[in-house]
């Protein structure tokens, strides 16, 4: 590869590669195989306190310029990420363990659409004129916030740090991005190419670090909003800090997703959905479908034919693009998802497949079906974040909703029926955000994600991130005289 999985330094902070050997070292382990594949160090307050000063110089500028010089900016960033593809990839799939048939399709991909459509949106963000009574007008000015922090999870690291960057670029604002200490190396390379495609230094930092250093962003006066994405528990503490301060928020946050199948689904799309809604990055998605209820008369079919195609996934090294399906992120994550795996097994849902860790180096987990699982049991509960899905019976529709619903989480939510009524009147009745039909886990930029309950406040993508990036001024205009009652 090109990339040395070693960066120049931890950080990437006004325009440069920033070291300070003073902080916590972050050890970053090859999820494929265990080893150490880079040493940095978590940012200490003289690293922060140069990443929020610079981020708000840069800001004051960056604001001034018309939104299609930002635009164009962000234009020049997506074609350099494009161009880059397969080395991005490559340091994505060894920064997560995903295998690179993923990576090369859906990181810098997915990176490089958010930069090019919201660097295509820049120039077209303008407020309102409003005619009121007697000849008086009003209109809105649609400004920055300032500085936003965005604080990511280990799952999509490269394409997390610009689905929070591009809006908030677009909008005339500053970033300073925290990766998750599981996964700090494809943020780096976001920011080099920033300031490539002519961003001023310091208006895309990014500063390494796990909870403390994000406790330290969140709290500081100068920040003005947090977009995070993560878990619940930890979008409580963040959504709280932020709070303190009155700051702007969006909280992607995790899920317990429905995913609802109905006897006249086309069963290998039914089945092919599931897979994507479970398997696709070893399960560590958070909009997964892990509670997948399918109806009595196409139960035993479908899982028939799921183990059968499960048969079909090419477990390996990430590295080989004949390889579908790689490790958990960490030796931690894969305690827990086997921690579940037991938990279902104890609560007496069938295994239909899987079920353990795998016997090689790394921290691979055999894709798990669980079949005959109850709405009670722990696997139907909380998100595992793995390769687990748990397989629900239902009779009728009226019978699967309110089970469906039945979780204190929204992220997404799925339905597979030939009846096209239905398909909208179930997602009508199914509480999340990001909804699908006959299809699973599809995140085009143009359609807003993002959760309701506990999965989170907020959307990314779509122009609706405009309205969480920006805030408006309104402006009154009187024409005629004062009328003061003294
Ligand atoms: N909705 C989404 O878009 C989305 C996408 C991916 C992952 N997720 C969720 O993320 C979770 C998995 O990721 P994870 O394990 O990295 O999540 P996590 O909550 O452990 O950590 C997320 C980030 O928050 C930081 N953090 C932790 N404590 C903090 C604090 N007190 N203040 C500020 N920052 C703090 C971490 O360092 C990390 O960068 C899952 O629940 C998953 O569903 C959600």
């Amino acid at each position: 590869m090109s990339y040395d999985t070693q960066p120049q330094a931890s950080h990437f902070v006004d325009g440069q590669y920033l070291e300070d050997t003073a902080g916590e070292v972050i050890e970053v382990v090859y999820p494929a195989t265990g080893a150490v594949i880079a040493r940095l160090h978590a940012a200490t307050p003289a690293v922060i306190e140069q990443a929020i000063s610079s981020g708000r110089r840069a800001q004051a500028e960056w604001r001034k310029l018309s939104g299609t010089e930002r635009g164009r900016v962000l234009r020049r960033a997506a074609d350099i990420i494009r161009e880059r593809n397969r080395d991005l990839s490559v340091l994505e799939s060894y920064d997560t363990g995903k295998p690179l048939s993923e990576t090369l399709y859906v990181d810098a991909t997915s990176a490089a659409d958010a930069l090019e459509y919201f660097g295509g949106l820049a120039g077209s963000l303008t407020g309102e004129h409003v005619q009121l009574p007697d000849g008086n007008w009003g209109y809105t000015v649609r400004e920055p916030l300032g500085l936003c922090v965005g604080i990511g999870a280990w799952n999509y690291p490269t394409q997390i740090s610009c689905w929070k960057g591009a809006p908030a670029l677009a909008c005339g604002n500053a970033m300073i991005f925290k990766p998750s200490e599981e996964t700090p190396l494809c943020a780096l390379k976001v920011a080099e190419i920033m300031i490539e495609a002519g961003a001023p230094a310091g208006l895309y930092n990014v500063v390494q670090g796990a909870g403390a250093v994000g406790a330290a962003l969140v709290t500081d006066p100068r920040v003005d909003k947090v977009s995070l994405t993560g878990s619940v528990p930890t979008g409580r503490k963040v959504y709280a800090a932020a709070a303190e301060g009155m700051k702007h928020v969006t909280m992607e946050l995790g899920g317990k997703s429905p995913l609802v199948i109905f006897d006249d689904a086309d069963l290998e799309n039914a089945v092919g959905g599931a897979i994507l809604g479970n398997f696709y990055s070893s399960g560590q998605v958070c909009s997964n479908g892990t509670r997948v209820f399918v109806q009595k008369g196409i139960k035993e079919a479908f899982l028939e034919r799921l183990a059968v195609r499960l048969q079909g996934a090419v477990i390996g090294d990430p590295m080989d693009e004949a390889v579908t399906f790689g490790p958990m992120v960490s030796a931690r994550q894969r305690e827990i998802v086997l921690g579940y795996i037991e938990k279902g097994v104890a609560e007496g849902a069938r295994l239909v497949c899987g079920g353990a860790a795998l016997e090689r180096d790394g921290f691979y987990i055999a894709p798990t079906v669980f079949a005959d699982v109850t709405d009670d049991m722990v696997i139907a509960r909380e998100e595992i974040f793995g390769p687990v899905m748990a397989v629900l019976d239902f009779e009728s529709e009226d019978e699967v909703l309110p089970r469906a619903n039945d979780t204190t989480m929204g992220l997404s939510a799925g339905v597979f029926t030939r009846d096209l009524a239905r398909a909208h009147r179930v997602i009508e009745a199914l509480d999340a955000g990001s909804c699908f039909i006959n299809s699973y886990n599809d995140a085009p930029v143009e359609l807003p994600f993002g959760g309701v309950k506990m999965s989170g406040v907020g959307r990314e993508n779509s122009k609706a991130a405009i309205g969480h990036y920006s805030q408006l001024k309104s402006v009154f205009v009187r024409m005629g005289d004062v009328e003061a009652p003294f």
